[in-house]
């Protein structure tokens, strides 16, 4: 009940004793106040606002100011008005008025009482006006704002003196995504103070946000749901929106508190997960039966459910599909191009008894769970990937997305769009209905950002933000949206010299390097027979019992010194398995290939003549591009390494390649 407190006859009374207190003697009115409200005194106080101040900096927006900020929130204005005009009916008599303001607390529109409008306008209560606590002071709507709750301030609790003549009573609109858009405010007279206006504020308030989130969801299924039938359709209802193929997209407030979970654990997972039911039998069930809900069990508790919105036409094996399944997953690759985990892969199944990587194993362990940056270090090949995904499935996370991104990889010009994404048209080329990026698209998993240390400077402080603020804002769009992510990262540079040679960002390099561990180079590790044979093991899989190595072939494999690592061992065994004849199993040194009986300072790196084909005759532009496959090859494909080997940009290495 929180304006009982207020209803008091002594209310005046203790407020002004209150301000007399905390302004006079700069003393904390304890128990004078609620202390919602005297928090928000006590900030006003650091931002340096004055409590007899009466003019605001930057009053009000223009006209052509406002027309815009009116039109960047078209879908709130729709969807708040009538609700606007419905809750101004109810009190129309009470000289109040009705007012909707966006997520910073800009007034964006006012239905009111004539004589109380002009009163209120000389506290600047019109729209183009803003509210903000920071500017305004302690206010139901800029207060709402920041306690992100629903706030009465009544009277003397404002904290400009002049603002007093006030009562107000707001509460904030969450968007379909769970973030403050706005807030519904009703104020009035601080004489005609009504019991109940902020619960009107707070249910009117929820009906936008269903509104809202109903309007953004229209193509997909709307699984309605509580844990009594007769709230199914009202305000209190939990909302979840599920895509054709089972995948809860977004879901409502009151959803997350009626599963009792939070909004990151259920975005992005499957209806089956969620909602521990799977989805399409229930379509089959109440498709035909539009208003009728049936009851399910969820995490022990009943629940009604109802679904509505659009309905999918086919229903297979627990999924539901509005279009073939083939079609439908090859379009879910292209959107979502998160690398697949590898089955059983975990940070157990990787280790294989080396010291080293034990060590890194058990440190990567103790923070599983923890959100903390990890940075993965070692050469390339050396299985730092492969880390970094079984990091991701051996925690909390592991049902989320793993969405991985090579930096070096790429065109410098591409890493900016993969990493942020895009809004449709936000550059030539662009796609019409814009990307989501690889940080989105990560949104409750995991980002692994491979070759962190050739990110490109000015991304690099770019990514400092949104690791700070957890928040990205897509190439072309203004709006930024909030991100949950465990960070991984990986070099084979040494980052802490890159610092010292001004090639990487000093407070990125703290803010990635939560936990370092590095991944010792396979020539290094005691393990190489038991590695040796899991990956025999697996590539051979069943078509064909597992292959054994004879001694001399193994010891052929432990002395070679191995500068591509377990990418190139991995290759080496492949091929001695596609030399194996029918029936054979026993892997010789005859089916190994040859540069591993070639001692170090002949080996490829170190010598002119690579073992690669001879310099064709040409165009210079063939012995480019010859040139540059030949060194790229040496360096295990890593195009960083070719281009330093070369002297040349990667850019300029990826038109030699004739890849740009
Ligand atoms: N423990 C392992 N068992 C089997 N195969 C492995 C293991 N570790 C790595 N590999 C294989 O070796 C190859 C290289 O591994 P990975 O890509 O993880 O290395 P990396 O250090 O990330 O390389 P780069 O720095 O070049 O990106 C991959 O094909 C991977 O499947």
């Amino acid at each position: 009940m929180e304006t009982a407190h207020l209803l008091t006859d002594n209310h005046g009374h203790r407020l002004q004793q209150a301000r007399e207190l905390f302004f006079a003697h700069d003393a904390l009115p304890e128990g004078l106040l609620p202390p919602l409200i005297a928090h928000s005194w006590q900030r006003c106080r650091r931002f340096g606002l004055s409590e007899i101040e009466q003019r605001v900096p930057g009053e009000s927006l223009d006209r052509i100011a406002l027309k815009t900020e009116l039109e960047r929130n078209r879908t709130l204005l729709l969807q708040s008005r009538p609700i606007m005009e419905h809750v101004y009916e109810q009190i129309r008599d009470s000289g109040s008025m009705v007012i909707l303001a966006d997520a910073n607390g800009l007034l964006l529109e006012t239905i009111g009482d004539a004589d109380f409008v002009s009163r209120a306008d000389r506290v600047s209560l019109v729209a183009g006006a803003s509210w903000d606590e920071n500017l305004r002071g302690t206010n139901a709507i800029g207060t709402a704002l920041y306690e992100e709750s629903a706030v009465a301030v009544l009277g003397a609790e404002h904290f400009l003196q002049h603002n007093g003549l006030l009562t107000c009573c707001a509460s904030p609109i969450f968007g379909p995504d769970g973030r403050p858009i706005g807030v519904l405010d009703i104020s009035g007279d601080s004489r005609s103070r009504q019991r109940h206006t902020l619960g009107l504020a707070r249910l009117s308030a929820s009906i936008v946000e269903k509104r809202l989130f109903e309007a953004v969801h229209t193509n997909d299924i709307l699984v309605c749901f509580h844990h009594h039938a007769d709230y199914l359709g009202s305000p209190k209802e939990g909302i979840a929106a599920v895509s054709a193929d089972g995948q809860v997209i977004a879901i409502n407030r009151n959803g997350t508190e009626l599963l009792g979970i939070r909004q990151v654990d259920a975005v992005r997972r499957d209806f089956s997960i969620v909602f521990e039911n799977s989805l399409a039998p229930l379509v089959d069930r109440l498709r035909h039966k539009p208003r009728s809900s049936c009851q399910v069990r969820v995490n022990g508790r009943n629940l009604h459910l109802q679904l509505r919105g659009e309905l999918p036409a086919l229903a297979i094996a627990g999924r539901v599909y509005d279009e073939l399944p083939a079609q439908r997953t090859q379009r879910r690759t292209e959107a979502i191009a998160t690398t697949p985990t590898k089955a059983n892969l975990t940070l157990d199944t990787l280790n294989t008894g080396d010291m080293r990587l034990q060590a890194a194993i058990d440190r990567a362990r103790r923070i599983l769970g923890r959100d903390i940056p990890i940075l993965i270090q070692g050469e390339s090949g050396a299985g730092k990937e492969m880390f970094a995904s079984a990091f991701h499935a051996s925690g909390p996370r592991r049902d989320a997305p793993f969405v991985a991104l090579n930096c070096a990889s790429i065109p410098e010009t591409l890493i900016e769009s993969e990493l942020f994404g895009y809004q449709g048209g936000a550059f030539t080329g662009a796609r019409k209905e814009g990307a989501p990026g690889k940080i989105l698209q990560a949104h409750g998993g995991t980002l692994f950002l491979d070759e962190i240390g050739d990110m490109p400077l000015n991304l690099q402080a770019r990514l400092l933000r949104v690791l700070q603020e957890r928040c990205v804002t897509p190439l072309g769009s203004t709006r930024a949206l909030q991100v949950d992510i465990s960070l991984v990262c990986a070099t084979h540079r040494k980052l802490r010299e890159e610092v010292a040679r001004g090639a990487f960002r000093e407070d990125l390099y703290y803010r990635l390097n939560g936990l370092a561990v590095t991944l010792p180079p396979l020539r290094e590790r005691t393990d190489i027979r038991i590695l040796v044979d899991k990956i025999a093991t697996a590539e051979a899989g069943t078509a064909m019992d597992a292959p054994r190595f004879s001694e001399a072939a193994l010891q052929t494999i432990e002395a070679y010194h191995w500068p591509g690592n377990i990418r190139q061992l991995f290759n080496a065994i492949r091929v001695a398995i596609a030399l194996l004849d029918e029936g054979e199993t026993l892997i010789e040194e005859r089916h190994l290939p040859e540069e591993l009986f070639e001692s170090k300072a002949d080996s490829p790196a170190s010598r002119d003549e690579s073992g690669a084909p001879a310099m064709p005759d040409g165009s210079l532009e063939e012995i480019g591009r010859h040139v540059a496959q030949r060194t790229l090859a040496t360096v295990g494909g890593n195009i960083s390494a070719a281009a330093r080997q070369l002297g040349i940009s990667r850019n300029t290495l990826y038109r030699k390649l004739g890849r740009l």
